[in-house]
């Protein structure tokens, strides 16, 4: 039988500590004597059940308080002095963070049914997939097929030496896989610079990218190294390049071919070793078409296009990106919230999401502040459009579709993309799901 492993936070020395420890065979007991301590030891190693024993000290209860909601994964069980259940804030910290509580002295049969109960619900939620670094192999989240594609073109992609163009949606991703592939180059010990081409001044940009040399225009008091030169040795990311100026655009593809740079005012070239990666939400093709993008140029830095799936095309990482965003801003929640409810999910599936991850990044850490009950509701998410269920106009068929293509969702990405235990928690065959999985163009 796997051990049991339990945090506890307790005076040193207390007769009760003592007490309760005795009265725990079959548990891996760490013992710690306040939060500060407890969270070093939660920062290193993993704990689904932790107790709170004998903090008779209620001047230590705000302390305690910001320590549980920032570890809300732990399963929580309380010891306190009968007394104390009077104190409002020590009543609300235990109806919010707390699993099950006990008064002193305590019943040693009753606190091990209920850490065994705590150590249950802990270990179902567990996922190792998510929480150990380990096996962690890309920070681009998501178990659909489309982003399995992604990684498997990134893998490829990072290896060889050329050029990227990264193309996408706002908020898609492209600078996370812009990150990925050069973390995942042999360039990864070098620099990675980002640099978006729309948000700089066109009067600036050719000095920043290039540099320039002292003199080169008022106010170039001396030498300065451009951005390009910055990222020799690693890689240099260019979002957003089709609004890079025509006349730059000329510079960049000298660079692509010879690299080497000008500065500024600068007559000696450069050589700078730097990977180019490039990103747009803009059709280049359509640019090269209107004149606004240099053809020579757009098929240099083409020689390994990506294209980052939109988030309505991989609706079924929403359960998984859902639960990352909430155990990531978990410390911003409201106290009591503890998850995100099905039909917030199921909201959450009939919306487009025309902000991509970074909308649900953002719609998310609004729901957690402001949500009111236990579980962030579809309401909390404000998503235009998307009313109740059954709204008018939308039939229940389409809601069974709809509820239908979530679940399957959700189930294949709570089982890691296994078609035969998504089937049985969904209670069909492995043909059906297979059926269910074509129908509704889901691909493991
Ligand atoms: N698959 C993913 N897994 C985890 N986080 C993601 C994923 N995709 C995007 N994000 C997050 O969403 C946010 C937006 O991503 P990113 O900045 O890479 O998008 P972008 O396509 O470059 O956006 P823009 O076009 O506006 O520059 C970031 O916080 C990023 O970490």
């Amino acid at each position: 039988m796997p051990v049991k492993r339990l945090i506890c936070i307790t005076r040193e020395g207390s007769a009760h500590a003592r007490a309760c420890h005795g009265a725990l065979p079959g548990w891996d007991v760490c013992v710690v004597e306040h939060p500060a301590a407890a969270r070093k030891v939660l920062s290193q190693q993993h704990y689904g059940v932790g107790l709170l024993l004998d903090s008779s000290d209620s001047a230590d209860d705000a302390e305690l308080e910001r320590f549980l909601h920032q570890h809300h994964h732990v399963r929580w069980v309380g010891v306190f002095d009968a007394h104390r259940l009077v104190q409002p804030a020590l009543r609300e910290l235990i109806a919010a963070h707390l699993v099950d509580f006990h008064t002193l002295p305590v019943d040693t049969l009753r606190l091990q049914h209920s850490l065994g109960h705590a150590h249950g619900m802990a270990s179902m939620a567990t996922r190792p997939a998510l929480h150990d670094g380990a096996l962690r192999v890309s920070h681009i989240d998501g178990a659909s097929a489309a982003i399995a594609r992604l990684r498997s073109h990134i893998d490829k992609i990072a290896a060889v030496d050329a050029p990227v163009l990264i193309c996408g949606e706002s908020g898609s991703g492209k600078e996370l896989a812009a990150q990925e592939i050069h973390l995942r180059s042999p360039r990864a010990t070098g620099p990675f610079i980002a640099i978006n081409c729309a948000a700089m001044a066109p009067t600036l940009i050719h000095s920043e990218l290039f540099g320039h040399e002292r003199g080169a225009f008022t106010g170039a008091m001396r030498d300065k190294q451009g951005l390009l030169e910055a990222a020799s040795g690693g890689s240099i990311f260019l979002d957003e390049i089709g609004d890079l100026p025509l006349d730059l655009q000329a510079s960049l593809l000298r660079f692509l071919q010879e690299r080497v740079i000008y500065r500024v005012g600068g007559t000696r070239t450069i050589a700078v070793d730097a990977r180019v990666i490039t990103a747009t939400h803009v059709d280049l093709p359509q640019a090269v078409a209107d004149g606004r993008f240099r053809e020579d140029l757009y098929y240099r830095l083409s020689v390994f296009p990506i294209r980052v799936p939109a988030l309505r095309e991989r609706k079924e990482d929403l359960p998984l990106l859902t639960d990352l965003i909430f155990n990531k801003f978990a410390s911003e929640r409201s106290p009591q919230l503890k998850g995100v409810s099905r039909e917030a999910l199921q909201a959450m599936a009939r919306y487009d999401w025309p902000g991509n991850v970074r909308e649900l990044i953002n719609r998310m850490r609004r729901a957690m502040v402001l949500a009111e009950h236990r579980l962030v509701m579809p309401e909390d998410l404000d998503l235009p459009g998307v009313g109740p269920i059954c709204p008018n106009g939308v039939g229940l068929g389409t809601s069974r579709l709809s509820a239908e293509r979530v679940a399957i969702g959700e189930s294949l990405a709570r089982s890691g993309n296994n078609i035969s235990r998504a089937a049985r928690e969904l209670g069909v065959s492995r043909m059906t799901l297979y059926r269910l999985m074509a129908k509704h163009e889901i691909s493991v």
